[in-house]
């Protein structure tokens, strides 16, 4: 639905040219979350701006639903605009008009009738959670209110995609996932696909279905969400991917876990997709006659399933340990014996 082709743009100074996105391609599907992750200064403000030609590429084309946006002269791209809603780190609002005249801003440009426009407002407004605070003034609300204003205002002439830079950066891990779980209910609602800029893993985690990792104005690594967090190839990815799993610190406590226990085994689980890990381990401790203490482990949620790993100690004879990894490995569960005596 959404087809980048060899995009880039370079930035010339005086001293300096810059490639801030480097012959980027990309395919964006109907209806999905997209995210692009990257660390700063990796080129995604510059990328998510090419999309609706806040910049102007300097090369390659940007094409949505047949419509090369990139050809487009001024008075064809403001109309290509309004299928194109956009959501900023710090809000851009009107600071002089009020929520609802926030909202009405766009539909105002768009020539929609007065009527027509105040039962859109007001649609807007429930869909975003704001009913009451119609007359509020932007200084009047906090950061998560200002970007369900900022929300409702992108979505004002039913758009095809919304673009969303840093839109959760300036806010508190709560507001943070407010701000994301309306995003996700926008998504199924309307259908509406959704790219997101973002440099925190936790936000391509909780809502994307697929990330693109850039660094140095290139995709270094794509894929589903799950396949991504589950076989990171690129050093980069590794990284934002420990970002969420804590990989350093469960090792580190790991050492600390080995010198504690003088028999049994300690087992590392991996789980991916639906299973349940309580049932699982409570039906072994069940069936075979030896002692589970789980130690550690975290388990994540993604948009497509569940996935992370659990260190357990298993104790009791060494024939019957045997048994139960061997009936934990037939199930879809990865088992890794973690050597210590
Ligand atoms: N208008 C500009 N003029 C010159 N250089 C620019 C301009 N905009 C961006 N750059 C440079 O392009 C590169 C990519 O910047 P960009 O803002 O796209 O990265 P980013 O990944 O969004 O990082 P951040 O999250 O810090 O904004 C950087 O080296 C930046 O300094």
């Amino acid at each position: 639905m959404i087809t980048i082709k060899d995009l880039s743009k370079v930035f010339s100074t005086k001293s300096k040219t810059i490639s801030a996105v480097d012959n980027l391609s990309l395919e964006i599907n109907k209806g999905e979350i997209f995210g692009v992750i990257g660390y700063s200064g990796a080129g995604k403000s510059t990328f998510i701006r090419l999309i609706n030609r806040l910049e102007d590429p300097t090369d390659g084309q940007v094409v949505i639903d047949d419509e090369n946006i990139t050809l487009l002269n001024k008075k064809k791209l403001r109309v290509a605009r309004q299928d194109i809603g956009m959501i900023f780190q710090h809000f851009n609002l009107l600071w002089s008009r009020t929520v609802e005249e926030n909202i009405s801003f766009p539909l105002e440009i768009a020539g929609v009738p007065k009527q027509e426009r105040q039962e859109r407002v007001h649609e807007l407004i429930r869909l975003v959670g704001l009913a009451g605070r119609e007359k509020a003034y932007p200084s009047e609300l906090s950061g998560g209110q200002k970007q369900r204003v900022g929300i409702a205002r992108a979505l004002a002439n039913n758009p095809k995609v919304l673009l969303c830079d840093e839109a959760t950066s300036a806010l508190d891990p709560e507001t943070t996932d407010s701000i994301l779980e309306l995003l996700v209910n926008i998504n199924e609602k309307l259908g509406l696909t959704i790219i997101l800029i973002t440099h925190e893993m936790h936000v391509i985690r909780k809502i994307c279905h697929r990330v693109a990792v850039m660094d140095a104005g290139k995709v270094v690594e794509q894929g589903d969400v799950l396949d991504v967090f589950l076989h990171p190839q690129k050093q980069i990815t590794k990284k934002f991917v420990e970002q969420i799993m804590g990989d350093k610190d469960q090792e580190d406590a790991l050492d600390l876990l080995k010198e504690k226990y003088d028999s049994g085994k300690i087992v590392r689980l991996h789980f991916i997709g639906e299973l349940t890990n309580q049932a699982l381990i409570s039906q072994v401790a069940k069936q075979y006659e030896i002692d589970i203490n789980i130690l550690q482990g975290k388990i994540t949620q993604t948009q497509k399933g569940a996935y992370g790993s659990l260190f357990i100690h298993i104790d009791g004879d060494e024939e019957e340990i045997k048994r139960a990894i061997d009936y934990i490995t037939s199930t879809s569960v990865e088992v890794e014996v973690i050597p210590y005596v």
